[in-house]
């Protein structure tokens, strides 16, 4: 097979792997820069030109597209659709995992746990939005925000208050979520290939710190998730459409709750924490799909 990897950083973990990976198995690989990719919309035939040079013949697409270019990336995902290429993860699954908003409206429309969450723009009645979570503590993110940044934990409904109406002041969209406390700084981290969870880690934040992003000084730890925990990951992934994705779970006392669904999950903590050869398995997954009807792309570039 020819394969591309839709990826911004060839030197990147991830990238490096999913390369060796697909190369190890006698497959052809080109890392290629979706920012450096051009197309011809109103074409006949759908083309993507990259370096002066159209890209042809290719089978499979493994978008790694960052969020910051989420837009861009999946449009040029959607035109390697609408050429037949199959691609490991859908254009439209991607744009819906990256919304955090549709996501957990899709999730809770599918009855899989999630934590109590509001979401707001500018709430004419703070303290209202804060009952409909339960009341402090809370815990209150910025939509847009990644790697533990604007994610912050206010103890008291007067801290609430203070860092909601900070936030409206930036005019930015918020989620107010209860604070699962009995997840003592912890997330898992399920990798899900095919409608299985494959592997799955636990993230445990610094001591006295309730974030366990790795950025956030968190370590990863191999852990056993329970029959729960892996139902709600696999049906995680099939509510967003997923092929493979990193489902982030916390353990709440209400049962596992999802946190978010990344679609372009990291290798290194993972590969790292397990010593399983995840990359490998997501070339063994493009070798087993490819040719199946009901793995390819059921958009077709349309959605
Ligand atoms: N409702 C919550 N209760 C307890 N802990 C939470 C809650 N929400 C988030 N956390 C902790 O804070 C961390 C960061 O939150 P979250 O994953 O939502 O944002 P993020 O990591 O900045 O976003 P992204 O994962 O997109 O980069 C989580 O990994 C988790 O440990
Ligand atoms: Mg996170
Ligand atoms: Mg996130």
């Amino acid at each position: 097979m020819r394969i591309a990897i839709l990826s911004r950083g060839p030197e990147l973990y991830s990238t490096q792997r999913l390369v060796e990976a697909a190369e190890t198995r006698g497959h052809e690989v080109l890392v290629i820069d979706a920012l450096r990719c051009y197309m011809n919309i109103n074409s006949v035939n759908p083309e993507i030109h990259y370096k002066g040079k159209i890209l042809k013949d290719i089978d499979a697409v493994i978008p790694r597209i960052g969020a910051s270019v989420t837009f861009y990336g999946t449009a040029v995902l959607r035109q390697f659709e609408m050429m037949n290429v199959f691609p490991l993860n859908e254009s439209v699954a991607i744009s819906r995992s990256r919304d955090k908003l549709r996501s957990m409206q899709l999730l809770s429309r599918k009855g899989i746990g999630l934590p109590v969450t509001g979401f707001a723009h500018s709430p004419d009645d703070i303290e209202d939005l804060l009952k409909t979570v339960g009341g402090a503590p809370v815990v209150i993110k910025l939509l847009e925000g990644t790697q533990g940044v604007g994610v912050v934990l206010a103890e008291t409904k007067s801290a609430a208050t203070s860092v909601i109406q900070a936030f409206n002041g930036l005019k930015a969209d918020i989620l107010v979520q209860e604070f699962i406390e009995e997840a003592k700084g912890a997330d898992i981290r399920c990798f899900v290939i095919g409608g299985k969870v494959i592997a799955a880690i636990k993230r445990q934040g610094q001591e006295g710190e309730f974030r366990s992003n790795l950025h956030q000084g968190g370590s990863a730890s191999l852990v056993k998730i329970s029959a729960a925990e892996r139902a709600t990951a696999v049906n995680a992934a099939k509510a967003m459409g997923l092929n493979v994705c990193g489902v982030d779970l916390l353990r709440s006392n209400h049962g596992p709750v999802v946190m978010e669904v990344n679609s372009s999950p990291g290798l290194e903590g993972i590969e790292g924490a397990t010593a399983k050869d995840i990359a490998g398995m997501i070339i063994e997954f493009i070798e087993k799909n490819i040719g199946k009807k009901q793995n390819q792309s059921r958009t077709r570039g349309k959605g």
